[in-house]
Order: structure tokens, then sequence, then C-alpha cells
């Protein structure tokens, strides 16, 4: 077996669908033992059922903050220990801003800022005291490049990087590596918000990644040693001008 994560415990957020998913069979593969957390349980279930007896499925709605104060003990309580967070679930709104909803702004900015930050709060206490660890997001290729038809997504994701560049600098010196992905457009539910003729010219020029690329690149951040982080990983589809 291969086993470049093996005896590692990750927790990944969002692991139900899509990039989530794909990063949990890729971890699992390598013999480390993957919390998936998501709100949808049944697909929940089945996504660990399918991956193995190292997948356990832990039910979270990232929006309700008692929940994720409470998810570390869980983690701890099903396997032993965390050496891994990845804080992965997210939502996507595009279109004008003149045109939006506020409240499904509020909905989106909660789940990709706010309930992403305090579930870091919520485990980075263990990994300094066991001065290990790694917090690893998935934010954007728009957390780096402000993109014109997704503004509210796009100051989501710059939010998700100001966090992770200030947070790296405040624990590396405990021995914990603060990182994100940035990936760009990935074939997932995500993106079911697109309109449908800019989905299939996307997917007819090649300018859409699968799910499986993002989480080669996960493991590779996670590879390295312990003393290099990859702080930030942009991953995009050489068709995509961006
Ligand atoms: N798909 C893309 O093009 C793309 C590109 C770059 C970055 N991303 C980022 O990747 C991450 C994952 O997105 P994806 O494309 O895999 O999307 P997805 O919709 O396939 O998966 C998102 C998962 O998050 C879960 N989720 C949503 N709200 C939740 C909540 N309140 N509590 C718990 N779980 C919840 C969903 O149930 C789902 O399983 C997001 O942060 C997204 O911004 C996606
Ligand atoms: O729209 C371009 C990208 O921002 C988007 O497809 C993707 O990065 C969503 O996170």
């Amino acid at each position: 077996m291969p086993d470049l994560m093996k005896d590692k415990v990750v927790a990944i957020t969002g692991a139900a669908s899509g990039i989530g998913l794909a990063c949990a069979k890729a971890l699992v593969a390598e013999g480390a033992t993957v919390m998936l957390i998501d709100r949808a349980q049944d697909r929940l279930e089945a996504c660990a059922a399918d991956l193995g007896p190292r997948a356990l499925p832990l039910v979270c709605d990232l929006l309700d903050g008692a929940q994720v104060s409470g998810l570390l003990p869980r983690i701890l309580d099903l396997a032993g220990r965390l050496d891994v967070f990845h804080a992965n679930a997210g939502a996507y709104v595009g279109g004008p801003v003149a045109e939006g909803d506020p409240d499904v702004w509020d909905r989106m900015l909660n789940l990709n800022i706010n309930a992403a930050f305090r579930s870091v709060h919520a485990v980075l206490p263990h990994m300094i005291a066991q001065r290990s660890g790694d917090i690893l997001f998935t934010s954007s290729i728009a957390g780096v490049v402000p993109v014109v038809w997704e503004p509210i997504y796009t100051a989501s994701k710059f939010a998700v990087q100001a966090f992770v560049h200030s947070t790296r600098r405040q624990v590396a010196p405990h021995g914990v590596r603060v990182g994100a992905v940035l990936p760009g457009p990935v074939v997932t539910a995500l993106l079911d918000d697109w309109p449908k003729a800019k989905m299939e010219e996307a997917l007819a020029n090649g300018s859409l990644m699968q799910p499986e690329e993002v989480a080669a690149a996960v493991l590779f951040m996670l590879t390295r040693p312990r003393g290099v982080v990859v702080r930030d990983l942009v991953l995009l589809p050489n068709a995509v001008d961006l």
C-alpha cells in the first residue's frame, strides 16, 4: 500500500462532494485516516462507506458555531489525534453586485469566511500544544485575482488569503504550517450556479479541471519536509485566462 500519509489523521470539511471528497480519497489511498466532515449526512455516510474503514463520517453544520466549537473533541474521540485540518467547505455566488441578493451573499460569506476561521480556531490550540500540524485551506484563484464576474466570492477568498498569510506567521514558531491551495475552475457541484452557456463553453475548450488535480496538489503540499511550507499553490487549467 502507498503510505505517504501513513498514521496521519486528517479532517476535511465539505468532504461529501467535489474537491473535499477527491482529497479524502487521495489521502486514504496514501494511508491516512480521514475524518469526513459535512452537513449532508446521507451523502457523507455513503462516501465514507465507499472509502473504507479509514474514512470516518462526522456530521456537522459549519454554520452552527456550537457544532464547530465541538469539532475537536469529536475528532479526538473518533481518531485519537489530529495532524491535518483542511478547511475546504465553501459556496459560490457570482454575478453583478447591483443585481445580487445580500442575504444570499451573507450565507456564502458566513461559510467561506466565518465558519472556516471558527473551525481553525477550534483545532489550532491542539496543534500548537502538540507542536506540529497542518492547516490547509481550499482558497481559489479568486483569492489572488479580482475576478470581475464574481466580486463577492472574490472578496471571500481574499479574506481567506489574508487569514492564511497572517495566521501562518503566528503559528509557524509552534511547528504548525498554514497554507492554501488556490484552484481555478473545477468540475464540481459548486459551479451549478454558472450560466449554462458558460459551463458548456468551459467544458468544450478545456478550461475546467477535475477535482483529482486539486487532490494531487494537496498531497504534494502535505508531504513536503516539515521545515518547508507551500503557503499558496495556484492551480489553473492552462486554457483559463485569469
Ligand atoms: N469548484 C471550483 O471551481 C472551485 C475552484 C476553486 C476553489 N473552490 C473551493 O473549493 C471548496 C470546495 O468546493 P467544491 O467545488 O468541492 O464544492 P461542492 O459543492 O462540490 O462541495 C462543497 C461541500 O461543502 C458542503 N457544505 C456546504 N455547506 C456546509 C455547511 N454549512 N456545513 C458543512 N458542510 C457544508 C456541501 O454539503 C458539499 O459537500 C470551496 O471552498 C470552493 O470555494 C472550488
Ligand atoms: O470563476 C473563476 C474562478 O474563481 C472560479 O471558477 C473558481 O475559482 C471558484 O472558486
